[in-house]
């Protein structure tokens, strides 16, 4: 039995001779890659935390001690060191183990959500919070360099640099964990101060040399270790100047090689010792250890499906959505010379390496940095261009200002194209994208479409970018997109997409939504209730002809894959209340709660967003005589809630 199956939690750790914790190292990169080559996960930033996780365990007293993981998805190595190792085979999966810190797993774990660069403002907070009680606890933040770009760890940073009345009695320790990439190579200027920190000339080769001389001779053991960290420390200080986190008034202890685990101790100790907030520099390398992760040319093996442990290659996931939008855009930035294109740290998950290959000079990587992509987007609009903002669905949530009164007031025409919108299921609540088609319902002039199949995207999409005075939105899900489906008519700008039988039920399927509709129509028409399914195509505003299509019709539904609340069927039963159109309207969305992780399907399954429970949600009213105007109004259908 090695040393991970025996860890119970970070006390055992302190168990561990130096030789005992290498071999752990190895023993949980072995796991890692095994687990995950069969789950999916974050791998290679698990990879590159495994020495920096050991040391951090073994330096501070978890849960006593808080630790703060910045987006969480480099957690893998501290669930395995707090006794979770046994989860893994159910990684991200209902039931199992969620990818990220969860607060019902282990009080271990305290931040769950997501969205990069808020540890910092977590950590101070809890600092300050341990400060005023007089509780003698550290908080360590461990935040990459990718996190790092986001205004939020700046906004944290000029606080925590700022020293309390009276001596600092804040025990704020902040690894930086500086890999140098958030899937590409981060970008920027705080980048640029990173780097040359990591690759000081006259720093690293020599170090490196001088450690791979002494690994594996024979003999060498912690005294020789001591030496060289010890001769590190010296050659540090002497050969690595920096300012960008002193200048602020931040103690900084490193930079320190993140894959040394003895190296990390004893900076760690350092800085539990300093007493108040002080910055420890890690230099790690994200995949470190698993050849095909290191060399992996995109990411680093950021986020991959299952892939095969031995060769690194991974299952293909055939088409999905982004490809379409990929592709489309290659085509749009030929025909169109004014169009470029701006990502936040996620070129190729939101497809724009298309484009950047072919128009390098028109694309932006802003890091991470979603407020200054919507702003800075709408600076390029009145400079005369459009921009095509590409970000996750979830992650537009923190730029909704910007939005609202940097691009919308000044009516900039900005296209904002939301990939993973609605359920995506495996990362838990925080990326679900839920929440664009509510928030957005508020913005003067944004218009919003949601595409039903790869051919509406394409055209939606030149529709979006054709706009030159207002913001628009084109959202879609993750995975593969259907077939396309044709229409059978048309009713004002609306595709019609079936008409059976009388006009009982109009069926209104928005988006991804639109080919679960035809599946409920034809249940219903099997029924014997007549149904005409339109796909609105752009809901926000919706087209005016959807006003006399619902006085026709006994009975509206819509189906969407956005949260219930104040999504486009919530706005659709404002605008028939408006138009004094009494047709009564049944809104089928995800449940306005936070849902833990599963799969998408099994998700949609769970809150009833299928052809069956629709159907028979309607089947049932019909039954019970509603759609003939007298009948009270069925209570809305309530979906078992993981969590309110
Ligand atoms: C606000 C926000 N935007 C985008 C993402 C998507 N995302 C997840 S991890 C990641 C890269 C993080 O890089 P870094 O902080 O350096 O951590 P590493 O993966 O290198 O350990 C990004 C962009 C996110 N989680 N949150
Ligand atoms: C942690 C993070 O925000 C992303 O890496 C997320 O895991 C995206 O996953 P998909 O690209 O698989 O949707
Ligand atoms: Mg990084």
């Amino acid at each position: 039995m090695g040393h991970l199956e025996r860890l119970t939690g970070p006390a055992d750790l302190r168990e561990l001779e130096a030789r005992e914790l290498d071999e752990l190292a190895t023993e949980i990169r072995d796991f890692l890659v095994a687990k995950v080559s069969r789950t999916g996960g974050h791998l290679g930033p698990n990879l590159g935390v495994v020495e920096l996780s050991i040391a951090l365990h073994r330096v501070f007293d978890s849960p006593r001690d808080r630790v703060v993981f910045d987006t969480g998805h480099q957690a893998y190595v501290h669930k395995i060191l707090t006794g979770r190792a046994d989860g893994f085979d159910k990684l991200r999966q209902h039931g199992g183990l969620s990818g990220y810190p969860s607060q019902a797993e282990s009080p271990h774990d305290i931040v769950e959500n997501s969205h990069a660069s808020t540890s910092l403002s977590y950590a101070d907070g809890l600092a300050k919070a341990y400060a005023i009680r007089g509780e003698d606890r550290h908080v360590v933040a461990v935040i990459g360099d990718g996190a790092l770009t986001g205004g939020m760890a700046w906004e944290a940073l000029n606080n925590i640099a700022d020293t309390v009345q009276g001596g600092d009695e804040r025990r704020l320790v902040i690894v930086v964990n500086d890999n140098g990439r958030s899937y590409t190579p981060t970008i920027g200027g705080l980048a640029n101060a990173l780097t040359a920190l990591r690759t000081n000339p006259r720093y690293e080769p020599l170090l490196d040399v001088v450690k791979r001389r002494l690994n594996g001779v024979p003999g060498v053991g912690p005294a020789v270790y001591d030496a060289l960290h010890a001769m590190k420390k010296g050659m540090k200080d002497a050969l690595a100047p920096q300012g960008l986190f002193e200048d602020l008034g931040l103690k900084y202890v490193g930079p320190v090689d993140g894959h040394d685990r003895a190296a990390m101790e004893q900076a760690l100790t350092q800085a539990k010792r300093f007493g108040g907030p002080v910055i420890v520099h890690a230099m790690t390398r994200k995949g470190f250890g698993y050849d095909p992760a290191e060399q992996h040319e995109a990411d680093q093996f950021h986020g991959p499906g299952p892939f095969d442990a031995l060769t690194g290659v991974e299952t293909p996931k055939g088409r999905i959505w982004t490809d379409v939008f990929n592709d489309e855009m290659v085509a749009i930035g030929r025909e169109r010379r004014d169009v470029v294109a701006i990502t936040a740290a996620m070129m190729h998950p939101v497809g724009l390496d298309g484009f950047a290959a072919h128009y390098p000079d028109r694309t932006f990587d802003v890091g991470i940095a979603e407020q200054h992509a919507a702003t800075s987007a709408a600076g390029l609009a009145m400079g005369g261009l459009h921009p095509v903002v590409a970000l996750y669905a979830t992650f537009l949530n923190r730029a909704f200002d910007q939005v609202l009164m940097d691009v919308a007031l000044h009516r900039c025409g900005v296209t904002f194209v939301l990939d993973r919108s609605g359920v995506t299921g495996d990362d838990g609540a925080s990326h679900n994208g839920m929440w664009d088609m509510s928030v957005l319902q508020v913005v003067p002039g944004l218009r919003l479409a949601a595409p039903r199949d790869p051919a509406r995207l394409r055209e939606l999409l030149r529709e979006a970018i054709a706009v030159d005075d207002a913001p628009t939105v084109v959202r879609f899900p993750k995975g593969a997109p259907p077939a396309d489906i044709e229409a059978v008519g048309t009713v004002g700008a609306m595709d019609v997409l079936a008409r059976r039988g009388d006009r009982d039920v109009l069926l209104v399927g928005v988006g991804s939504m639109a080919s679960t509709a035809v599946e409920v129509a034809e249940r219903l028409t099997a029924q014997g209730i007549g149904v005409t399914v339109v796909d609105p195509r752009w809901v926000k505003p919706y087209d005016d002809a959807i006003v006399a299509l619902a006085g026709e019709h006994r009975m509206v539904v819509v189906v969407e894959d956005n949260g219930v609340s104040g999504g486009c069927g919530a706005s659709l039963l404002q605008l028939l209340n408006e138009r004094r159109v009494s047709t009564p309207v049944r809104l089928h969305g995800i449940p306005q709660e936070f849902l833990d992780h599963a799969k998408r399907n099994a998700i949609l399954e769970r809150v009833g967003l299928t052809p069956q429970a629709i159907a028979l949600s309607v089947t049932e009213e019909f039954a019970a005589g509603l759609g003939d105007g007298d009948a009270e109004r069925a209570p809305a259908p309530h979906h078992p809630a993981d969590r309110a």
